[in-house]
């Protein structure tokens, strides 16, 4: 697992996100561009030449593997690559979670691009999002947890379209949190998921230092 340390201050983490969250952004547009566009086959070929250009500038300098999740000495969390919640991955819608003791919420608006059954959520997505969101509300006040297992049910279809999601901590058992989720469109919860959170033995940076209290992390930026 990669969560090194990056030493900037607050500041710089400010200006890299307002430099990364636009283009990322841009790059969510154009998922859901190419997904909807009916232009013809001719004008879809000239894009493809565009995009892979802008591909290539971007490869010229580029970290081997994933982005891993560093960490400032003050320990805020920069998770840019994380699935779910990436500031660089547009594949994430991105959640905006709001947490407070064993409490992580969010709202959000899922188009095309997460797309299932027609019109619907995936399922899979789902699943995605409230993993996230169980793991966020294990880890407000304990020590980051790893999901073991996340049972989901689905209720009714989920339409594409603004929702919610909420996960609250139900109790702890030692390195063991169980937490419940929902996930919810204008008429009420459309998928419900409970997950058995576990607090790996031991748990240290690779660096070799502990986490500090989870009131020092900061797990949003
Ligand atoms: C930090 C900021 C917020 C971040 C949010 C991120 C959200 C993303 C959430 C994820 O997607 S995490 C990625 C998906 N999960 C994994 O990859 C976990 C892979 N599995 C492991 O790393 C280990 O198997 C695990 C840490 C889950 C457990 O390993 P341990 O060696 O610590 O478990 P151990 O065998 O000591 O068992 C401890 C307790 O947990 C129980 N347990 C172990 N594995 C379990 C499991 N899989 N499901 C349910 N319970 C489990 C086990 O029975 C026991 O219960 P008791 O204390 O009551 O005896």
């Amino acid at each position: 697992m990669d969560f090194r340390i990056e030493d900037i201050t607050e500041e710089e983490i400010d200006r890299r996100l307002s430099v990364v969250e636009p283009l990322t952004d841009s790059v969510r547009q154009l998922v859901d561009a190419v997904i909807r566009s009916e232009v013809s086959d001719e004008r879809l070929a000239a894009a493809k030449e565009k995009v892979d250009a802008i591909v290539a500038d971007l490869r010229e300098q580029q970290r081997p593997g994933s982005f891993g999740t560093p960490y400032t000495k003050e320990f805020i969390g920069m998770p840019w690559g994380n699935a779910a919640v990436g500031a660089r991955n547009a594949v994430a819608p991105p959640l905006r979670i709001q947490r407070s003791p064993g409490l992580a919420e969010c709202e959000m608006v899922l188009g095309a691009a997460y797309e299932g059954p027609g019109g619907c959520v995936h399922g899979g997505v789902a699943a995605l999002l409230l993993d996230q969101l169980v793991g966020e509300a294990a880890s407000t006040d304990g020590l980051p947890s790893f999901t073991g297992t996340l049972t989901v049910k689905y209720l009714r279809p989920t339409l594409l379209g603004p929702l919610s999601a909420r996960a609250e901590v139900t109790r702890r058992e030692g390195r063991k949190t169980f937490v419940h989720a929902t996930m919810s469109d204008a008429d009420g919860v459309t998928v419900e998921a409970d997950a058995i959170m576990i607090c790996p033995k031991d748990f240290v940076l690779p660096t070799g230092d502990a986490l500090p209290p989870a009131a020092d992390r900061r797990l949003d930026r």
